[in-house]
């Protein structure tokens, strides 16, 4: 295991929300044993007390890093989201800070496919309703309003890693698939591209939602996108729980307008398993809810556990950004004959010759350079050849640079 110029043993990982145990194995395997594990989300002070000295962060869904409690975490210096989803966290805040945060993108999407593969077809065998009644004593034995999905319009709000999977597996059971995205996107097996969302919701049997939370998914299925939808259609939503307004979807479902819904994701959903979940949704039998558990599969987790792990190590053995969500991407070689300092800085003119200015000194030899710049910051590694007191020194007057966000000196 190549030497790291701070011990990895001295580095504190916290683990929140019962991230897979494969994450551990990989953080010690690789060195990292000061290990702070919690199976669930930390109410918000114990979260304030626990990410104060954390050098890195592992959370699900639930954990919110809100500015206060990054401001809070002064030695973090990266973040992982073992999830897909990384609306958890306030990326741009975290960029400022010279955080990189990066998450899974892909190993969970098989998971909440086969979810939505099968939400569609109890919808449309109308199962939630029957199966209500039955745990009630009601036997209600009848084909009314119950199809086969053969044949049926599915229509995928969203077309990326998740949607693209639910209409191939769609296809596969005879479905025509119908999609509506705000990016051109190739069109996986007989998929067609919808007009626009209107025209998708006037023609889907079956409606599941695959977007993002951003500032424009914001209740983007609302009173009159339901109106939209056909009568005694159903919709699925495995996003995230802001995208539907949920009062509209309540009232659609109790109206008769829409025939059932499967929902996963909520604009309030609790934050650990003793608090009450409260929707109006609850008293409804033709729907199917789930707690948020579209990702939540014993293959998901532990390749998530893996994948964030190895991102997370390779950051802070290496400097490597590759897939960060937030800042820029340097896929970077090993340089074992190097000492390798990191510099975050502002984007602004002259900071990369200021650095160099630093760093030609007449004892130190640069062997290798490495810049990414996005709009706001710029991400310099610099493998340099020189004691570890001059590098030492070097970080020093690299930190003391106008517009620095942050200096690490690797190894
Ligand atoms: N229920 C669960 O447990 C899980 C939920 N998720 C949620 O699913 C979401 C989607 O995941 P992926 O498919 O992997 O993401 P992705 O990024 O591959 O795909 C999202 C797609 O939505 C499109 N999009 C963005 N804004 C849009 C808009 N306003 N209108 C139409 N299309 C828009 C994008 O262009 C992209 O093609 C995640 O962001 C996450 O919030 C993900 C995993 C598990
Ligand atoms: O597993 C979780 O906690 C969240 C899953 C999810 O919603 C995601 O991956 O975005």
């Amino acid at each position: 295991m190549p030497k790291t110029s701070f011990p990895r043993e001295d580095l504190k990982i916290l683990l929140l929300e019962g991230v897979s145990p494969t994450a551990v194995e990989a953080f010690q395997a690789a060195g990292y044993t000061r290990i702070e594990y919690h199976d669930k989300a930390l109410p918000h002070d114990e979260l304030l007390a626990a990410i104060e000295d954390a050098h890195m962060v592992g959370l699900r869904s639930r954990t919110q890093l809100t500015d206060e409690v990054i401001g809070q975490a002064r030695r973090l210096f990266a973040v992982g989201c073992f999830c897909i989803g990384t609306n958890q966290v306030q990326l741009d805040t975290a960029r400022l800070r010279g955080i990189p945060v990066f998450n899974a993108p892909y190993s969970n999407t098989r998971s909440v496919a086969e979810l939505v593969l099968a939400e569609a077809i109890l919808l449309m065998r109308r199962i939630p309703e029957r199966n209500a009644a039955a745990h009630r004593g009601d036997w209600l034995k009848s084909a009314d309003g119950s199809y086969e999905v053969r044949g049926k319009t599915l229509g995928i709000v969203g077309y990326g890693h998740i949607g693209t999977q639910v209409g191939v597996l769609a296809e596969s059971l005879g479905m025509r698939v119908l999609y509506h995205d705000i990016e051109s996107k190739l069109m996986l097996g007989n998929a067609q591209c919808a007009d626009s969302l209107n025209a998708l919701l006037s023609a889907s049997d079956v409606v599941t939602l695959h977007v993002p939370q951003t500032p424009e998914t914001a209740n983007m299925i609302g009173a009159a996108e339901i109106a939209a939808m056909r009568p005694g259609s159903m919709l699925i939503n495995a996003s995230r729980g802001n995208v539907v307004d949920i009062d509209a979807l309540a009232a659609a479902l109790r109206s008769g307008h829409l025939a059932g819904a499967a929902v996963d994701v909520f604009p309030r959903e609790p934050k650990s398993k003793g608090e009450e979940f409260v929707s109006p949704l609850r008293d409804l039998d033709n729907v199917l809810l789930t707690p948020h558990v579209g990702g939540s599969t014993q293959e998901a987790q532990a390749n998530i556990g893996q994948e964030v792990a190895a991102k997370l190590i390779r950051y802070s053995d290496n400097g490597s950004t590759l897939s960060a969500v937030n800042f820029p991407e340097v896929a970077l070689p090993g340089h074992p004959d190097s000492r390798r300092l990191l510099h975050i800085h502002r984007n602004v003119p002259g900071m990369l010759s200021r650095v160099n200015e630093v760093c030609s000194r007449d004892d130190i030899n640069i062997d290798g350079q490495y810049l990414q710049t996005d709009g706001e910051i710029g991400y310099v590694v610099i493998d340099i050849s020189a004691t570890e007191a001059a590098a030492e020194s070097i970080k020093e007057q690299l930190a003391a640079i106008d517009g620095t966000l942050r200096t690490r000196l690797l190894y």
